[in-house]
């Protein structure tokens, strides 16, 4: 059995008064694709963002690929970490938020070849030759000169994909990334995210309100509420004969709104 390459232990993140993750323990394997769905404000995007060391942890400890994110190891045991270590352990992750986040002063080529060349010292052709493979993949080869402001949402959405596989993360992060589309553009970004969900290498973990999707993409889906995993399990069993009773309501009022 492999070690988890994402575990949380015992963490607590508060804002103020208000405990978004309550105690969470929470582990994803190297490859697998995790699901996170659950009300708002359950906590959900705070993974994500203590993850990508946006959000600070006010207890517990959180381990990237063996090694502890927020913390290094010191004389006197786990110390709080380091710039020069945040910066390191970030880079084994790539995050995709629901708004795109593109320079906009720059081409799609640009915003593609701009970490790599200075974050990890590719030089300018390598860095162009890995952003040229990267917009085939998400269909977008005929865009490399156009400006963000250019684009579709969905095109956007797809080169932002894009800038975040170009430094070759382990693991990817997906923070509601249709929610903030035209509903015509959903399917070309979720076909995109479904093509490298067949990357046996990478791990995916992802937050969604798109359930079917959720459901079809996913190895796990974990069933977030205040803070803590209430349930979790294969998508069939999740969707299909839920345990939790507020599991199953969360999920008949997403599935059937109108009732
Ligand atoms: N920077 C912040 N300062 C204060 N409160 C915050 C901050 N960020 C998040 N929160 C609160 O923390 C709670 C959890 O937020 P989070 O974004 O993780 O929820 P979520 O489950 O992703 O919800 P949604 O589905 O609505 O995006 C919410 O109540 C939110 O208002």
């Amino acid at each position: 059995m492999n070690e988890p390459i994402i575990r949380f232990e015992g963490v607590v993140k508060r804002f103020g008064e208000l405990t978004v993750l309550d105690h969470l323990d929470f582990t994803v394997d190297p490859g697998e694709k995790v699901t996170i769905i659950g009300p708002s404000g359950s906590g959900k995007s705070t993974v994500l963002r203590v993850l990508m060391t946006l959000e600070r942890i006010n207890e517990g400890v959180v381990y990237v690929d063996g090694e502890p994110l927020w913390h290094e190891q010191g004389a006197k045991g786990l110390e709080p970490a380091s710039e020069a270590h945040l910066r390191k352990m970030r880079q084994k992750m790539g995050m995709v938020f629901q708004h795109f986040n593109l320079f906009p002063h720059m081409t799609v080529l640009r915003n593609l070849t701009e970490a790599p060349r200075y974050v990890l010292g590719l030089s300018p052709r390598e860095a162009r030759q890995r952003a040229e493979e990267l917009l085939e993949l998400v269909g977008l080869s005929d865009k490399a000169e156009a400006f963000p402001s250019q684009l579709s949402g969905g095109q956007q959405q797809r080169v932002a994909i894009a800038r975040a596989l170009a430094m070759r993360p382990k693991i990817m992060l997906f923070d509601e990334p249709t929610s903030a589309l035209d509903p015509e553009l959903v399917g070309e970004v979720l076909r995109v995210i479904r093509s490298l969900a067949e990357e046996h290498e990478l791990t995916m973990l992802l937050v969604t309100h798109e359930m079917d999707f959720a459901r079809r993409i996913s190895d796990r889906v974990c069933f977030f509420d205040q803070g803590r995993i209430l349930e979790q399990g294969p998508p069939e069993e999740i969707f299909s004969s839920p345990k939790e009773q507020r599991t199953r309501e969360f999920l008949h009022a997403v599935l059937h709104p109108e009732e």
